[in-house]
């Protein structure tokens, strides 16, 4: 070999070495970006927190901690104290780990490289249906997706105001002048009749009281230990959603024999448009998805909504001088509504500060505290490891009250809204592709509301306790904040 290089001449045994130091420096360039790589990985930890005992984990914890009357939150709460913005536990088998910080909320939200999908546990998917929005694999739920989303239209947004407005109306009529009212209560009433008036057309009657009940097993059932015997909570919940699909379907069978008076409800709209994709050959839903989704969106929208109407009630009714501000708001606008018989659309973008006393309401209240996500491939947030199977939650509500996103987050300030608020920190609704589609519909229902006690009542809260409800999957008050009222 030397001898052949000699043999070459000195210009090519030097083109030689140079070749050879540049394989070299490529191979050291490498072998270097390896070993970075490698440190990396070393690196990312796994995140800190305890799995608790074999196949249950930290699910007693976890039950005691909702049957503590601190609410679920709880659980997490201490768990974040102990360990900080990232933990892991175990709760029915499975291991969750709760994320509370805004860059993992956009990293996970986000979903760029659909590393996550969304997850919640199994009771509460067997409660709403494996065809629900809320349960729906990624390309089973962008189907879905694409075909409720225009059920929330403008014209819809519309027509909720005027209808929500009549049965608030009504219902403040009702209170009289010096009682006590539970405010968790006369919400949920409003919102349930709205959600089945915009999705179904129910308005009164036996079906509509009967399905109101089951709603309300379902719901209750949504965090409670799946034990199938009958005397349990998941077994009730399990057969109320029997009795609900039940339902559905006799109503679904009505509509479809030209049973029903003629109608213009989501449930009308999704028949139609599922038989005009039919004739274009397209698929179409399922009865099984239709009625699954229905039912999604009425615990969607009702629960919610009541909670975040109520939270906002008794922040309001604590803090004198927003009351006083947002009052003076309503009360001008009223001189130029008087006229008119119900609220519209237009009416409610004349509410700039009772907008942002909604949005403050929420943010303070997080009424769905935290997001599941499943983890579809190994990856890494914040210099953890998660892994495939793992569910990943978004700590919203720690989002929410971090000293860092929000100054003094325990106050009630709506005008702190005058100002931008930082990417991914206002997560009331959710972000990116699960955004809540009722969105609108809920901010508009919040105003609507405020407008109507604002401008007919006085009220003073009389319970000032803030335990959240023990069996509810959102944060709902369990005083349901009782307020004594007197006509203005
Ligand atoms: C104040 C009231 C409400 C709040 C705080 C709220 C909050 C949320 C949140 C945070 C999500 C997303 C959760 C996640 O990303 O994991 C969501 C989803 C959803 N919300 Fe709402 N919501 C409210 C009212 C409503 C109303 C009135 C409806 C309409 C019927 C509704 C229908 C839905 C639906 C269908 C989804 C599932 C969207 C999807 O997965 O693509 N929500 N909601």
């Amino acid at each position: 070999m030397f001898q052949l290089l000699l043999d070459v001449g000195p210009y090519c045994v030097c083109f030689y070495a140079v070749l050879v130091l540049a394989a070299l420096v490529f191979l050291a360039s490498q072998l270097w970006k390896m070993l970075q790589q490698l440190n990396q990985e070393c690196r990312a930890d796994i995140p800190p927190g305890c799995l608790g005992l074999p196949f249950i984990g930290e699910t007693i914890q976890f039950m005691a901690a909702i049957n503590s009357g601190k609410g679920f939150y709880d659980f997490v709460r201490v768990r974040s104290l102990r360990y900080g913005n990232c933990f892991k536990t175990n709760i029915f088998g499975q291991t969750q780990v709760f994320l509370s910080s805004t860059e993992s909320a956009k990293i996970i939200l986000n979903n760029d490289l659909g590393r996550f999908t969304k997850r919640y546990i199994k009771s509460i998917a067997e409660l709403v249906g494996n065809q629900s929005l809320l349960c729906a694999s990624q390309q089973h739920h962008k189907l879905l997706r694409g075909r409720l989303v225009n059920l929330f239209s403008t014209n819809s947004i519309s027509l909720l105001v005027k209808q929500f407005d009549e049965l608030i109306v009504h219902t403040l009529n009702g209170w009289g002048d010096g009682g006590t009212v539970i405010v968790l209560d006369e919400a949920l009433q409003i919102t349930f009749k709205a959600m089945c008036k915009m999705l179904l057309s129910l308005e009164r009657g036996l079906e509509l009281e009967l399905l109101q009940e089951d709603v309300g097993h379902v719901c209750k059932a949504m965090l409670a230990f799946p034990l199938r015997l009958p005397w349990t909570r998941f077994y009730k919940g399990l057969q109320a959603r029997k009795r609900i699909m039940s339902t559905l379907e006799k109503i679904i069978s009505r509509r479809r024999r030209g049973l029903d008076a003629a109608t213009d409800d989501f449930l009308q709209r999704l028949l139609v448009e599922e038989d005009n994709y039919c004739s274009d050959g397209l698929h179409r839903l399922t009865d099984a998805e239709i009625q699954d989704n229905i039912l999604t969106m009425i615990i969607a929208g009702q629960d919610t909504t009541a909670s975040a109407i109520t939270w906002m009630v008794k922040y309001l009714g604590e803090n004198e001088d927003v009351l006083d501000a947002i009052k003076a708001e309503q009360l001008h606008l009223l001189e130029k509504t008087s006229k008119k018989l119900f609220l519209t659309l237009d009416d409610l973008n004349e509410m700039p500060y009772a907008s942002k006393v909604v949005k403050e309401s929420l943010r303070m209240a997080s009424v769905v505290p935290w997001f599941p996500r499943l983890v579809l491939q190994d990856c890494e947030i914040e210099g953890y490891k998660m892994k495939k199977g793992w569910t990943v939650n978004i700590d919203v509500r720690s989002i929410h009250l971090d000293p860092m996103v929000y100054s003094e987050p325990n106050n009630f300030n709506p005008s702190r809204f005058d100002d931008e608020s930082k990417p991914y920190s206002f997560l009331a609704f959710g972000m990116g592709a699960r955004t809540c589609l009722g969105m609108n519909m809920a901010k508009a229902m919040m105003l609507v509301f405020l407008h109507r006690l604002l401008t007919t009542y006085k009220w003073k809260v009389l319970d000032s306790d803030s335990s959240i409800d023990k069996w509810a999957l959102f944060s709902r008050l369990s005083s349901g904040c009782p307020v004594h009222v007197t006509r203005l």
